[in-house]
């Protein structure tokens, strides 16, 4: 599921208000590209381009990055360990993509600040939510790493929060897959796509696109959840416009 495609979908009514900021969700794993582990750089050269593109419209961006093409707490690479050092261990693994998103969106001239819930003073800003809040309002993109800085979390609880403390109007997740399906897709080849979704329903029918912390708190404080393929070349301009393939995840429909 690596390939990436054109985005071809024509322009349709859009199906959610324009955005003034947003949170933008990377999947770590989607970074690797076609390699087995780690970054693949023409991925994250062409991502940085795509959020330049959004960026340059003025919509305030901040990102979350997973850490999933490098290390996560419950994979079997964590062996023995206690839960609570693999868990941050994947933290720190958010950290090093956060570094090198940050590298190539500045390469194409987008202003950027790293601000990381464990604190690094000589690697990168610590998480001040009023500070990122001013860099967003002088145009710089924030990438917040490390997730939450608490272990038995994963960044897709760490990105329905800081949406929430950003007052982001949604939460964008990049994916592998490009929306929500009534089963893993790349487990049930034959799972059929949702286009809109109500909170509740992810969570009756246990889908587990996205953790159910992360729904929970995307519910509770009422921001919408789009979900779109990372492969997908285009797409994160295209629902920009109120375009494109996604799964909008949001109150009863
Ligand atoms: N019902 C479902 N609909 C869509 N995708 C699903 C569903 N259930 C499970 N998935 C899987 O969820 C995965 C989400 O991918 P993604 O790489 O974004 O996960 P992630 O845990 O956020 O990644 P990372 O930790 O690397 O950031 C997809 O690979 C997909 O196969
Ligand atoms: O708040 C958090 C966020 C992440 N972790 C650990 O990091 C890895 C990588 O994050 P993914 O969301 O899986 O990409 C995750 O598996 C956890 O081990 C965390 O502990 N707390």
């Amino acid at each position: 599921m690596t390939t990436t495609t054109k985005d071809t979908s024509p322009p349709s009514q859009p199906r959610i208000a324009p955005f003034r900021r947003v949170l933008l969700k990377l999947s770590g794993e989607g970074l690797m590209g076609k390699q087995a582990y780690g970054l693949d750089l023409e991925v994250v050269q062409r991502l940085a381009v795509e959020i330049k593109e959004v960026h340059d419209t003025g919509i305030e961006l901040c990102l979350v990055i997973g850490g999933g093409n490098i290390f996560r707490g419950v994979s079997r690479a964590a062996g023995g360990m206690d839960r609570t050092s693999a868990d941050y261990m994947g933290m720190l693994a958010t950290v090093m993509n956060a570094l090198a998103v940050q590298n190539f969106l500045e390469k194409v001239g987008v202003p950027t600040r790293v601000q990381s819930a464990i604190p690094m003073a000589t690697v990168c800003e610590p998480y001040v939510r009023r500070r990122a809040m001013r860099h967003m309002e002088k145009g710089r993109v924030v990438i917040f790493a490390a997730g939450t800085g608490n272990p038995f979390f994963t960044t897709d609880t760490a990105a329905a929060l800081r949406a929430v403390e950003m007052t982001c109007d949604a939460l964008l997740k990049a994916t592998q897959v490009d929306g929500v399906y009534d089963a893993d897709p790349k487990v049930v080849p034959e799972a059929r796509r949702f286009d809109d979704l109500s909170y509740t329903e992810v969570l009756r029918r246990d889908l587990r696109v996205m953790d159910t912390s992360a729904i929970a708190l995307a519910r509770d404080n009422g921001i919408p959840i789009l979900v779109f393929s990372l492969h997908q070349e285009g797409a994160l301009a295209a629902i920009m416009r109120g375009e494109g393939a996604y799964t909008l995840i949001r109150e009863e429909i």
